[in-house]
């Protein structure tokens, strides 16, 4: 039996949890220092087992995820340093910087277990154990940062055991994935609580910003809910990247003025076409940058006509469909249909109307 201990069972160690538990061979045991979270834990029933002793959740393990934040992860490996570990057991983490914990592990001595860095390119604003789901990492990019001399039989190891989560896995090197990351997710994170921010202090002059914001305003600031603690220490942690970036987004809404000061049309439309080409060519898969506000996953069997039976179904009812996409389809096996929607109340919709035509549907 391998043993997978995840310490910390929020949004993402759960939704890891559910990708490997019940997998054959596998036992997953969550671990927090909380009573009240080990109850949540299993009550979810998103881990085989659950413990409040870091010891009896790491003794025997043949891999140990550290998914709690940023702020957190090295105080952990100083204790797993310190303890007797499985030989040959990985230590992994999910953190959303990279230079720091793999600056940490290198410094510390694990034994015979092997430290390699990790972080799914996968999330929501939501946290905590009741938001993890085991679609969440399908299609996404899986970050590992192995050092040089890492052993490639752990990489491999560590690889093997990720797959369970349908994610695609890319190798990069750990100060590289904090410039390239705080471009890609830190500063937008940055942006979308400035500018809620901003509008929030006009609107307690003014009630009528909350009552007219409307698709524009939800669609770039949907990340600005998410979690205050796990974004402190991810800010605070990528500062020195995110200080530059916040330097030269400054220049670039200055140049934005000055050409709203001029009136330069030709640059005003410019700056659409090119900012438009960009996001056209993103890959269809990036959860966390193009992801519309409610989602949902269907359970399809794969039958001609079925999509077209749910599309016409929901076009009944006048409920409309923002994005539908088949995650996976294959003869005889349910494929996945995920369907993306507006506003919560299409959304309530369509979920009552596909549960009463027999679907199941998850969240
Ligand atoms: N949210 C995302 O979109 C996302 C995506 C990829 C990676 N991450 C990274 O994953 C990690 C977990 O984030 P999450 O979104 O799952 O958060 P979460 O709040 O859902 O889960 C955090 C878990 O850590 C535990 N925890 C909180 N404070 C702790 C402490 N002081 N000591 C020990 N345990 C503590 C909580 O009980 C919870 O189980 C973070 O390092 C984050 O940077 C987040
Ligand atoms: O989709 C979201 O809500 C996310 O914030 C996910 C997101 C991102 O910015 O893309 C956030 C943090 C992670 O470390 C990885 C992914």
């Amino acid at each position: 039996m391998t043993k997978i201990a995840i310490f910390g069972v929020g949004l993402i160690g759960g939704s890891l949890a559910l990708c490997f538990k019940g997998k054959p061979g596998l036992h997953v045991i969550g671990h927090s220092h909380r009573q009240s979270s080990i109850e949540r834990y299993l009550a979810r029933g998103v881990v085989d087992a659950a413990t409040t002793s870091m010891e009896e959740a790491a003794a025997d393990a043949d891999f140990i995820f550290l998914c709690v934040p940023v702020g957190n992860l090295e105080d952990y490996l100083r204790r797993l340093a310190a303890m007797k570990l499985k030989p040959g057991c990985i230590i992994t983490d999910v953190g959303s910087t990279k230079s720091s914990v793999a600056a940490c592990a290198r410094s510390l001595d694990f034994g015979d277990a092997v430290f390699i860095g990790g972080h799914p390119m996968a999330g929501k604003e939501k946290s905590g154990v009741e938001a993890a789901t085991s679609l969440l990492f399908e299609n996404a990019y899986y970050v590992l940062t192995p050092e040089p001399d890492t052993p490639q039989e752990a990489v491999d190891r560590l690889a093997g055991l990720i797959r369970h989560t349908k994610a695609n896995i890319v190798f990069v090197d750990p100060d590289q994935h904090d410039t390239i990351v705080g471009a890609i997710s830190h500063l937008p994170h940055v942006i979308a609580v400035q500018l809620v921010n901003q509008i929030r202090a006009y609107n307690e002059t003014n009630p009528l910003y909350s009552a007219l914001a409307a698709g524009g305003f939800r669609d770039i600031t949907r990340i600005a809910s998410s979690d205050p603690v796990i974004w402190r220490d991810i800010l605070i942690n990528n500062r020195s990247v995110l200080i530059r970036l916040l330097k030269e987004w400054q220049e670039g809404v200055s140049g934005f003025i000055e050409m709203l000061e001029r009136m330069d049309e030709r640059m005003v439309e410019e700056a659409f076409r090119t900012a438009g080409e960009f996001r056209s060519s993103l890959p269809e898969r990036r959860r966390g940058v193009i992801d519309p506000l409610y989602e949902c996953y269907i359970d399809v069997p794969d039958h001609p006509g079925i999509i077209g039976k749910i599309a016409t179904e929901l076009g009944n009812e006048r409920i409309n469909i923002s994005n539908l996409q088949i995650i996976e389809s294959r003869e005889d096996v349910p494929g996945i249909l995920r369907l993306s929607f507006r506003t919560q109340p299409d959304f309530d919709r369509a979920v009552q109307l596909l549960a009463s035509m027999g679907f199941e549907v998850n969240m």
